[in-house]
């Protein structure tokens, strides 16, 4: 196997309005493995997913898939790449209109000229390979949340991508919806050889099948490691976050006087 890593970002910058998101981050994605992006809310994790993806361009620096710069080549050749690239996005929903089973089959009928046998067959193996072969019939509305989240991963997997971006795939999942996902993601991680990018808020469920990780945090890479590394770092705004403590570096509070002084203030004015 190709060991060279996938997706190269390099120096990498980029702003909106003034609001500077990224000011020189740099990664590297190894193919084959679950690449875990974490960091606190507004930090720029799904940006950084658009910015690999070319659906943003950054201000600075570079981001090449399998060697290729995705900001540098033409409209076309881009359109070629991201059918190399699956994405699993929270917001990604179902065509509610169409039954399991035509939703898996929506990216082969757009992008392929299979017939409607291999059509069939690539669909079916797709919704067995999350466990849904028996749903097809059904209709997004008769799914529950975790079951609609499968076969999203299945139509995100129809075309057979090199890598899968997963942005927040565990939001609003049960534990036992969550625990099913967590090993389907690993699961066609290993069995398809695929290259996975997680991006997500649930930090144990994510270190747990995470390879290597990236922690983002004021437009830079604050720490990366195996995510046995980074359980043991001494840092202490990692430790902070990896751990979820309420407290440390980044306070619970909102900048605010004394507490007591607050409620003094309160008792004089009655
Ligand atoms: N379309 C947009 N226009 C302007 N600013 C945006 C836009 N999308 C995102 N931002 C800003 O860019 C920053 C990074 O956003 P992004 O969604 O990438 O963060 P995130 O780490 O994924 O956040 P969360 O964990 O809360 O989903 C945020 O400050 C956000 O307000």
């Amino acid at each position: 196997m190709d060991d060279s890593p996938l997706v190269v970002v390099e120096g990498l910058r980029f702003s909106r309005g003034d609001k500077e998101i990224f000011r020189g981050v740099d990664m590297t994605i190894p193919r084959g493995k679950i690449t875990a992006i974490l960091g606190p809310s507004g930090s720029g994790k799904t940006t950084i997913l658009k910015l690999m993806g070319g659906q943003l361009t950054p201000d600075a620096g570079r981001v090449t898939f399998a060697d290729q710069d995705v900001h540098r080549i033409s409209r076309r050749a881009l359109f070629a790449l991201r059918r190399r690239m699956g994405m699993l996005f929270q917001s990604g929903a179902l065509f509610s209109d169409l039954s399991v089973y035509e939703n898996v089959a929506f990216p082969l009928r757009v992008h392929t000229k299979l017939t409607d046998d291999m059509v069939r067959d690539v669909v079916l193996m797709k919704l067995e390979s999350v466990g849904l072969r028996g749903a097809r019939s059904l209709m997004p509305a008769e799914l529950s949340g975790g079951m609609a989240r499968r076969v999203a991963l299945a139509r995100a997997l129809a075309l057979d991508p090199e890598l899968i971006f997963y942005d927040e795939p565990f939001v609003g999942q049960d534990p036992i919806s969550m625990g099913v996902l967590v090993q389907l993601i690993k699961r066609a991680n290993r069995a398809l050889g695929l290259t996975s990018v997680i991006v997500s808020h649930d930090i144990k469920e994510t270190l747990s099948i995470a390879d290597y990780v990236y922690v983002i945090a004021d437009g830079k890479v604050m720490a990366q490691g195996t995510p046995q590394t980074l359980d043991v770092d001494d840092d202490a705004r990692i430790r902070q976050f990896i751990h979820g403590e309420p407290d440390g570096p980044v306070p619970f509070h909102y900048p605010a006087p004394a507490f007591f002084d607050d409620i003094l203030q309160t008792e004089s004015r009655r």
